[in-house]
């Protein structure tokens, strides 16, 4: 079954994501950016709260670092801070660069102390056709594909039907966890599970007024899962 993620910025809205049934709750400040991070307290609190109140085993926790540019100690120093606190998945934007390779260097290390990497390309962005190989190679858990602008478009306004055939194909082939994101509500699920994700990610389409600064919005949280 596909799974539901659901990105919250607190205790509080943790809770609304648990009681709605996410499989993954997801830690994140949409006011600081498509891959916005929150204090290291704030995480440490909705992982302790979550390990203590979820209602299964299969309800994991991930967090991101941040927009932060491909800059390999910099990253590497803000994923362990956040994998410090238990959370089950981190997750890492990448942004465009000329050389992703050091980075991937590095981060190899920390997955194989057995950090679980999630690695976030951006729909909008163009990448080396080798990529996601690389990301697998360097021992990432999973990938998945979001948007950077949040301006309500989706990954579906840069790819054809035939190029997210072939991503979503070459993601399952290496065996990760596959996500998909950026923009998308209840009315797009038909089309995104024509692809197999593992899970699909919500903020802005189940928050208020589909607004992703805005609070949650228990109401739409409750239909994606009925409908998924
Ligand atoms: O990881 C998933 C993202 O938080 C999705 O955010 P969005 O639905 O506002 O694009």
């Amino acid at each position: 079954m596909t799974q539901l993620l659901i990105s919250v910025t607190d205790v509080n809205e943790a809770q609304i994501a648990l009681v709605h049934g996410a499989d993954l709750i997801d830690l994140k400040d949409p006011h600081q950016g498509a891959l916005g991070a929150l204090p290291i307290q704030t995480i440490q609190e909705v992982v302790d709260f979550v390990g203590i109140n979820r209602s299964h085993p299969q309800q994991y926790t991930s967090a991101t670092v941040g927009d932060l540019p491909m800059q390999a100690d910099l990253i590497a120093q803000q994923v362990l801070r956040i994998a410090n606190t238990k959370v089950d998945f981190v997750k890492i934007g990448f942004f465009e660069s000329e050389d992703y390779q050091s980075c991937l260097d590095t981060l190899k290390h920390i997955a194989h102390q057995g950090v679980k990497l999630i690695a976030v390309l951006f729909a909008e962005m163009q990448y080396p056709e080798h990529l996601i190989d690389d990301i697998k190679a360097a021992g990432f858990y999973g990938l998945m594909l979001d948007t950077a602008q949040k301006n309500g478009g989706t990954f579906m306004d840069y790819y054809t039907h035939e190029q997210m055939c072939l991503f979503a194909t070459r993601v399952r082939s290496h065996a990760m966890a596959f996500g998909l994101a950026g923009s998308l509500n209840v009315q797009h699920l038909e089309k995104v599970r024509a692809y197999s994700p593992s899970y699909i990610g919500f903020r802005g389409g189940v928050s208020m007024s589909n607004q992703r600064k805005l609070n949650l919005d228990a109401a739409k949280i409750k239909a994606i899962r009925a409908a998924l």
